[in-house]
């Protein structure tokens, strides 16, 4: 893709900015939307070959491929009366909007793509899921980290409500500090020790020789704290309730 349009300038935009343009080159052409001024005139600054566009009808005209980064409850105000032409490829990143639809808000026949790229590809290290598959949107994300294609919407869905469980384990982390915090350790100490046990937990998930059950059971000793968690809070009602929040969530997403 030789230019690149985002109409959406927020963290996922500013990321894939980043992204992009890690290896210091000046390629491709990348065309923002105007909106989130500061954020984009920040990007346009910082970056040899990032533009910022007098209006979304800009970004388009301007990019082969147009990412769309706004908050599904802004969709329509962003994208009613664009003219996109059949010519272009429209990327989507937007949760909870198929493609059938966004096909009807922008009326266009372009190839429409839908994909999750999450904060880390500004370092290019997220795998991005897509569907449908798309060789020049899939080269994209390989560059940023690696994609993962999917071939329908009900799957890409599936992933899709998996991302939605990121935040959740972070406020399981701060829950781990303050209880910590609460019993007399400074608050800087237990995050500091929480945040340490949970990157060795990041580190041991790359041991794919190992599956997760076996990654499990390493960390336990039979009748130890561990397994008084797991068994004790973690028990078969909590993990109904997750499924149930995952199955909620996927209707929604649908
Ligand atoms: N954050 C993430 O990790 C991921 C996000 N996504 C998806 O990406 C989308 C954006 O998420 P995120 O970056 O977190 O959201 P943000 O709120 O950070 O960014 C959205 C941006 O869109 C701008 N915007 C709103 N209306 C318009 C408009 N009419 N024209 C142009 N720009 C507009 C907003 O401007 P203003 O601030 O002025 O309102 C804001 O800069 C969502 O649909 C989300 O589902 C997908 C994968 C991961």
């Amino acid at each position: 893709m030789q230019h690149i349009g985002i109409i959406g300038v927020g963290e996922i935009g500013k990321a894939l900015v980043e992204g992009l343009r890690l290896d210091g080159s000046a390629s491709p052409e990348i065309f923002l939307s105007p909106r989130g001024a500061h954020v984009a005139a920040e990007l346009s600054e910082r970056f040899e070959g990032v533009h910022v566009c007098a209006d979304n009808q800009e970004v388009v005209d301007r990019a082969d491929l147009v990412i769309i980064a706004v908050r599904r409850q802004d969709h329509h105000d962003a994208l009613d009366g664009l003219t996109v032409a059949d010519d272009k490829t429209v990327l989507s990143l937007m949760a909870g909007v198929a493609i059938d639809a966004l096909r009807r808000t922008l009326d266009t026949n372009a190839p429409i793509v839908r994909a999750i790229p999450l904060p880390a590809v500004r370092e290019r290290r997220s795998v991005t899921v897509t569907a449908p598959p798309h060789p020049a949107v899939d080269a994209l994300f390989d560059q940023l980290g690696g994609s993962l294609p999917v071939a329908d919407e009900d799957a890409f869905n599936v992933f899709s409500a998996l991302t939605g469980t990121l935040t959740a384990h972070y406020a399981y982390l701060a829950t781990l500090t303050s209880w910590a915090a609460n019993h007399g350790i400074t608050t800087d100490v237990a995050e500091r020790y929480v945040r340490g046990l949970f990157q060795n937990v990041g580190r041991a998930l790359n041991d794919e020789s190992r599956s997760l059950d076996q990654l499990a059971a390493d960390h336990e000793t039979p009748k130890g704290n561990n397994e008084r968690i797991r068994t004790t809070w973690f028990d078969p009602a909590n993990a109904a309730a997750l499924t149930q929040a995952l199955d909620g969530l996927l209707a929604d997403l649908k």
